[in-house]
């Protein structure tokens, strides 16, 4: 079998590094990465990144006409971009490739967007898609039914210039039945890659569940995951958070 095809929408900071963690697995091949601007234009991801060979040629949004996922075929596409990539590639679904969207806000338009996409290719969307946030989510799900009278309050921390509130916070808030303007609790300083954590306070103790992004690399490897699940399934609407329920359930049985 030949190498799996990438195409990448985004090329910042995560983008950058979600591209070197597929160009680093030997099942991968980077074809091409989508940026706003003119940055970089027609140069290569790799050589960017450090390798001596060719892969990931960079485009800019003026090149992607209606035959731009045609003439450069991928398995592929992961979006690292911002909310407004996804305008961009109706052809991509159209033509049945699977999509990964990290995007960590979307308004309602886009979301009915990716919905509609979903009816054409398979499409896995994720605010945050390493495997370890998805983990605590799913677990924090089980402690609240375990624990039902615990009061609950989210804090996320990212980097200083984050602007948006986590996408991943709001998620958790949604998930537990939190209202996100009385319990969501956000700290942007430094550089922080990601961190979230769930305090359930307790009348004599208090659980805490958190995770945290130490490199940006989590997101590549998450996307990678994501990629290799992807490949193969009907079109739909897929999350992390389901695959990683269906592996608690299958591996639940411990005791
Ligand atoms: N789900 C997850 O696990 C994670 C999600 N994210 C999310 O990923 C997104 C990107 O984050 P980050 O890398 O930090 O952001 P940056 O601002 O550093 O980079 C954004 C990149 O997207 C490019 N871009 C902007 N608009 C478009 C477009 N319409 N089409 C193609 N490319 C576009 C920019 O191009 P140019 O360089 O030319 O300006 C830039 O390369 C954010 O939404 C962030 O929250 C981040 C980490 C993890
Ligand atoms: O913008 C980021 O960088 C991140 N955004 C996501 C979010 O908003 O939840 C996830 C991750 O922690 C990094």
């Amino acid at each position: 079998m030949g190498k799996i095809r990438i195409g990448i929408f985004g090329f910042g900071k995560t983008g950058k590094v979600v591209a070197n963690e597929f160009l680093n697995d030997s099942l991968f091949t980077l074809a091409w990465v989508v940026r706003k601007g003119q940055n970089d234009h027609h140069k290569y991801a790799s050589r960017l990144l450090g390798y001596e060979f060719d892969a990931g040629e960079i485009f800019s949004i003026e090149d992607i006409d209606d035959n731009f996922f045609i003439e450069r075929p991928v398995d592929a596409l992961v979006d690292f971009s911002d909310s407004t990539g996804i305008y961009l590639y109706k052809k991509a679904a159209e033509a049945g490739i699977p999509i990964i969207s990290a995007i960590s806000k979307y308004e309602q338009e886009e979301m009915n967007l990716i919905k509609s996409y979903a009816k054409l290719t398979s499409v896995l969307y994720s605010p945050n898609i390493t495997l370890g946030i998805n983990v605590l989510m799913v677990a924090a799900q089980i402690l609240q039914k375990i624990a039902p009278h615990a009061d609950i309050e989210i804090v996320e921390e990212h980097f200083k210039g984050k602007k948006e509130v986590s996408g991943t916070a709001k998620r958790i808030a949604n998930v537990l039945s939190l209202n996100e303007e009385e319990h969501l609790n956000s700290i942007r300083v430094g550089g922080i890659v990601g961190r979230h954590e769930i305090i359930f306070g307790m009348p004599n103790q208090t659980i805490r569940l958190y995770h945290e992004s130490i490199s940006r690399a989590a997101f590549g490897q998450g996307a990678i995951f994501a990629v290799k699940y992807l490949i193969g399934q009907p079109p739909g609407m897929y999350t992390m958070e389901t695959i990683i329920a269906e592996m608690f359930r299958q591996n639940i049985p411990v005791y």
